[in-house]
């Protein structure tokens, strides 16, 4: 599979498109190429974000049975439960943003049918990589073919922009591990504190990941290897929604960790996928950092957010929805009868 690229022309004219609104050139910043990507995604210069929502993949992490996360297992089925009726952190901010939640069960390990959750559950919660890899290569698979046919889904049902979010305790230990993998960074610079690890917890769960990279000879180069064995559904899920966002030609904003490193997965097993993805925020946990790099990608919101369930990329679903408010206005140099600012060279790199 090879990714298609974006449309370069539709790109270029909505650069011209900014340089004609009332402002000073390129004032909005990389929000005037965020805005351009978009239309370069759907293939048009109108840009409509109206229909958006955030795909949530939820699952659990045999690895919790080492001690890597403050909270215990149980803990993923009460936010699950409370995610479909809308009561979780991301349901409350992206009401208020206008957005859906769109919650999927890939590997929660409780029975418990969630109300308002859709039911693709591939197993019971993944393996503790400690002992023995998190997933089978055909259960790995499944997962991003789930991600994948959820945005063709969406696509289906009108909408124009998609954020990732996840819920799983111990996800930010399976993340760091796959981000060390997929990197080569160190554990050290890798691994954070998650939901609230204290010292101790940090240091446990370093050795672990620590102790696995070592163990399992992961190489950079089998993006696949890593996700099965280190990784969890939740991430196989959202790598599949990269994915789609790639095949569907529909942008995908990145929340934190989680989800970036799903991304550069997405990136590595089909390289281009990159450019249809927006990175939201830069999440607290180190490995963010060495991800978004990884990607070329610039997060946009720098304020410590270390909550997950895909809360930072609604916030910059709004952040975006502000910029295209400003390009589809009528403050044109024409409409406030002022002369437009002229670009004395129009070589790619002064823009
Ligand atoms: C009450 C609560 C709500 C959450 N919502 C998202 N997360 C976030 O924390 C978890 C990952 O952190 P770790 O790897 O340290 O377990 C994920 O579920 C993530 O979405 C939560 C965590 C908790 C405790
Ligand atoms: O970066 C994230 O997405 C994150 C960080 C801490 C806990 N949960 C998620």
């Amino acid at each position: 599979m090879q990714a298609e690229d974006i449309n370069q022309a539709v790109y270029k004219q909505i650069e011209k498109n900014w340089d004609n609104i009332a402002k000073p050139l390129d004032g909005l910043g990389r929000f005037e190429k965020l805005i351009a990507r978009i239309g370069a995604i759907h293939g048009t210069t109108e840009i409509d974000i109206e229909k958006k929502a955030v795909i949530v993949m939820c699952a659990d992490n045999g690895i919790v049975e080492e001690g890597v996360s403050q909270s215990g297992q149980e803990t993923t089925t009460l936010i699950v439960r409370c995610l479909g009726k809308g009561q979780t952190s991301v349901g409350k901010m992206a009401a208020f943003v206008g957005a859906d939640v769109i919650p999927v069960d890939v590997g929660v390990s409780s029975d418990e049918a969630f109300p308002g959750v859709q039911n693709r559950k591939i197993t019971h919660g993944t393996g503790n990589f400690a002992k023995s890899p998190s997933m089978t290569e055909e259960q790995t698979l499944e997962a991003i073919q789930i991600g994948i046919e959820m945005v063709a889904q969406c696509k289906k049902e009108g909408y124009r922009l998609l954020a990732t979010g996840e819920v799983g305790i111990g996800n930010t230990t399976t993340s760091a591990a796959m981000a060390a993998a997929l990197t080569g960074c160190k554990v050290s610079e890798a691994a954070g504190r998650g939901a609230g690890l204290d010292d101790r917890g940090l240091e446990r769960k370093r050795q672990v990941i620590q102790d696995a990279l070592h163990h399992y000879e992961l190489k950079k180069e089998e993006p696949l290897r890593i996700l099965c064995t280190v990784g969890g559904l939740d991430i196989a899920g959202l790598t599949g929604v990269f994915l789609g966002g790639m095949l569907c030609h529909i942008p995908i904003v990145a929340d934190g960790v989680i989800s970036l490193v799903a991304a550069l997965t997405a990136e590595r097993l089909v390289p281009g996928t990159k450019a249809y993805m927006i990175a939201s925020h830069r999440s607290k946990e180190p490995a963010a950092e060495i991800l978004t790099k990884e990607l070329g990608l610039s997060p946009v919101i720098d304020a410590g957010l270390a909550l997950g369930e895909g809360t930072g990329a609604v916030m910059m679903l709004s952040l975006l929805d502000i910029a295209r408010t400003l390009y589809q206005s009528e403050t044109t140099f024409q409409t406030m009868e002022l002369a437009p600012y002229e670009r004395f060279s129009e070589t790619e790199e002064s823009r």
